[in-house]
């Protein structure tokens, strides 16, 4: 029997049949490639990549994108399928959908499979901006000197001169590369939830260059340090994981197939650190921001958007919801996460002279109940994440004379978490699945606790009874009384 014939693959020649509202500012055929993209997961495609398309309507140049895989190579293949098409659905908090396609990706590449094409992207002259978006695994360093893991074996083989296979190996020959040709001054921005993203951005770049034979090494990062202006940005849209529905979803509404397909929320901020090297596109003109200091409003939104996010993951797992959605919604856990923004996280943003949201607000964005945001999704990288999202305004807390205790109680959701049997517990990554069967073994709270600082240093801040003693405590409770019992008794 034949196969029935799916919808065809949304491409150039699909333009004149979709409905003009989808199509409206998509960039001419043709526009030059003026960005490379590191990473074009699913967030860059809803995010980045919209405010350039929107730059490009507004006031035109050759800002187009070149998408560049740092690891796999299925975008690569699905947007080079579709001519770089894709389509972005916001999906607003009453269900409605507002879809349009998106023609910013120009080129795509993959930079492990690939890596003179994605050197000579980085290196051409007509290239001014470099993005990333890598996740916080994907800088490879170690948070507690902002330095690459010294240990890291990738690290070791891509600075050895094997075809490099880390972002920031890959990273670094792209400017080696650029170095040759005399190239002119480039901005590189992280667009990961990183705090001091571009700093720290800059800090693994110059490590890198110190791992090369200094006859390389040393000329390469004094060219760099010259000829690069590493930007932080904040980065704030939520945007899950695209599901084999939401594929459909689009299909059945343009009659197209798009399996390069991102939805999200209709809320969207991206805040930029004013300092580039060269030409930018008109991003202010579409609603970016461009600043001299970043750190306040880089405090609210890792303390007061992904710390809630977090805390909702790692609890809300354990009381088996699912999405963010379920977890913001359920009767033991609302209040809680109100009660940790209100005494913990938004004060200790504030006093960063950040301007928090209410937590009702924050709240709404997070549990539209049409995003199935996957609490496991977020519960991953604990031991990259926690410490900017929890355990540092914890830290400050403390340090004021006041008692973190619903931060720690949201860090000991996380320990539990990996404590529990793997069937009981979503899948971690590699690195997560490691520090989980340490705790596993673990004799009780503060052994899994004491297990767990190795890996998070910054449970060690505070003297005295210090944050993990607290977390531990915090552990034992959950593990007493159950998730539920024990936010009850935190937040009743
Ligand atoms: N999705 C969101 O809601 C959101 C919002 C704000 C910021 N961000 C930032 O964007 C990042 C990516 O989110 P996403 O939704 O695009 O995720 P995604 O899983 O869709 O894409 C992740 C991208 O990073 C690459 N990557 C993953 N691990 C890597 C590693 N170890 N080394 C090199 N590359 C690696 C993947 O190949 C992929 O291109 C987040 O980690 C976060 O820092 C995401
Ligand atoms: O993307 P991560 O893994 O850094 O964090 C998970 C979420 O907290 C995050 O993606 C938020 O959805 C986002 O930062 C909102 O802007």
């Amino acid at each position: 029997m034949a196969a029935m014939a799916g919808p065809p693959r949304l491409t150039r020649a699909a333009r004149a049949h979709l409905p003009a509202d989808t199509v409206r500012g998509l960039p001419p055929e043709g526009a030059g490639v003026g960005i490379v993209h590191l990473g074009p997961g699913a967030f860059h495609r809803a995010h980045q990549a919209v405010f350039t398309q929107e730059a490009m309507a507004a006031e035109g140049g050759d800002w187009a994108i070149c998408a560049a895989a740092a690891r796999g190579r299925a975008v690569v293949d699905a947007l080079r399928a579709q001519d770089g098409l894709y389509t972005v659905t916001e999906r607003a908090a009453d269900g409605a959908d507002r879809v349009r396609v998106v023609g910013a990706v120009a080129d795509a590449v993959s930079a492990r499979d690939e890596p003179e094409r994605f050197a000579v992207a980085v290196a051409a002259p007509t290239t001014h901006v470099v993005t990333l978006t890598v996740t916080e695994a994907g800088y490879r360093h170690d948070p507690a000197t902002g330095r690459l893991a010294e240990d890291d074996p990738e690290t070791a083989a891509d600075a050895a001169g094997r075809p490099p296979r880390t972002a920031v190996g890959q990273l670094v020959r792209g400017l080696q590369a650029r170095s040759r040709l005399g190239g002119t001054p480039l901005t590189v921005l992280s667009c990961d939830n990183l705090p001091a993203n571009g700093r720290l951005l800059r800090g693994l770049v110059e490590s890198f260059c110190a791992l090369l034979p200094e006859r390389e090494g040393g000329p390469l990062w004094e060219w760099i340090s010259a000829h690069t202006a590493f930007c932080g940005t904040v980065v704030d849209q939520v945007v899950p994981a695209t599901t084999p529905a939401d594929v459909d979803r689009v299909a059945a509404a343009l009659g197209y197939r798009d399996t390069a397909a991102v939805v999200g929320e209709a809320y969207r901020s991206w805040i930029i650190e004013d300092a580039f090297a060269g030409p930018r596109p008109a991003w202010e003109r579409v609603g970016a921001r461009l600043v001299a200091d970043l750190a306040p409003y880089e405090t609210v939104k890792l303390r007061c958007v992904n710390a809630v996010h977090s805390a909702a993951a790692c609890l809300g797992l354990l009381l088996g919801a699912t999405t963010v959605s379920e977890a913001v919604g359920h009767p033991a856990l609302r209040p809680f996460l109100v009660a940790l923004y209100e005494r913990e996280l938004a004060p200790s943003a504030a006093a960063h002279g950040g301007a928090p949201p209410a937590a009702e607000a924050v709240l709404a964005r997070l549990g539209n109940p049409h995003l199935r945001h996957r609490l496991a999704q977020i519960a991953q990288q604990g031991a990259k994440k926690l410490p900017q999202r929890l355990l540092a305004p914890a830290a400050e807390h403390l340090a004021t004379g006041r008692d973190p205790r619903l931060a720690c109680l949201a860090v000991a959701g996380w320990a539990r978490l990996l404590r529990l049997p793997p069937g009981e517990r979503p899948a971690l990554e590699a690195g997560s699945e490691d520090i989980a069967a340490g705790l596993a073994a673990a004799r009780g709270p503060r052994e899994a606790v004491d297990l767990l600082r190795v890996h998070v240093p910054a449970l060690s801040q505070g003297g005295g009874r210090d944050l993990g003693d607290r977390v531990a405590d915090a552990l034992a409770g959950l593990e007493r009384e159950g998730a539920e019992g024990a936010l009850r008794a935190a937040a009743p």
